[in-house]
């Protein structure tokens, strides 16, 4: 059992209650409503903006060579390739780069992201890297959950289908890598229980996150 499958298994109700949230599963069935989608695919950019920040402040929290290389492969991968797919994904749903621009950050983003931040200046690589495992690592077992209901013309395919990819699953696996390595270096048993609970809360504020998009479709009947 590596590091991350003891989180999962120490906060499996937090997991649960993400990566199999109402919005999951209405997005996999194809009946998650338009506006939902649309508000999520809107905080989602400044979500990324946030968390290319936050790894950023993992390569300024490495203290090896090997651990910033590590975050700069995630930043690069957030930079020059998950922003592009994002706005062009966002462009098919009707929203320019413009209109993301002048969005105004939900609470629910700024609360997930700011926590994120705030594990990583206050604590140390370990600390960072279990608040932002739940995202890499959740997006890629939702989607590989999903992708076996894929159909030519599911509303939500390009999602799906980008996330169970072979190359943001190897994104996924290789974080889960070196989250596993992390913790053999830095984690203590009388750290094991703060680490879980950094784990929890990340999962806690995903699932949010995806109750956010479901209220602004609710508001918007
Ligand atoms: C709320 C939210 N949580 C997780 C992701 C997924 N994600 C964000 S950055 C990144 C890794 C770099 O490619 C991944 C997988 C998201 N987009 N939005």
């Amino acid at each position: 059992m590596d590091i991350f499958d003891r989180l999962r298994q120490a906060t499996l109700a937090d997991w649960t209650a993400y990566v199999e949230h109402p919005f999951v599963r209405e997005l996999g069935a194809g009946t998650l409503p338009q506006a939902a989608f649309r508000t999520y695919l809107e905080q989602d950019y400044l979500f990324l903006i946030q968390f290319a920040r936050a790894n950023a402040l993992a390569i300024y929290k490495s203290r090896t060579l090997a651990d910033m290389r590590e975050a700069k492969g995630t930043l690069g991968a957030i930079l020059d390739d998950e922003m592009h797919l994002h706005v062009r994904l966002c462009a098919r749903w009707g929203m320019t780069r413009d209109d993301l621009e002048r969005a105004a950050e939900h609470p629910a983003t700024v609360a997930y992201t700011r926590f994120v931040l705030d594990c990583g200046q206050s604590g140390d690589l370990l600390d960072l890297n279990a608040a932002l495992a739940p995202c890499v690592i959740g997006y890629a077992e939702i989607a590989r959950a999903l992708a076996p209901s894929l159909h030519d013309d599911h509303p939500y395919r390009e999602w799906i289908a980008d996330y169970a990819g072979e190359a943001y699953q190897g994104v996924a696996a290789r974080a889960r890598g070196h989250l596993d390595r992390l913790a053999e270096r830095y984690l203590t048993p009388a750290r094991l229980g703060q680490v879980q609970e950094i784990f929890a809360t990340a999962c806690r504020l995903e699932a949010d996150f995806w109750q956010m998009g479901l209220d602004s479709a609710r508001r918007a009947h």
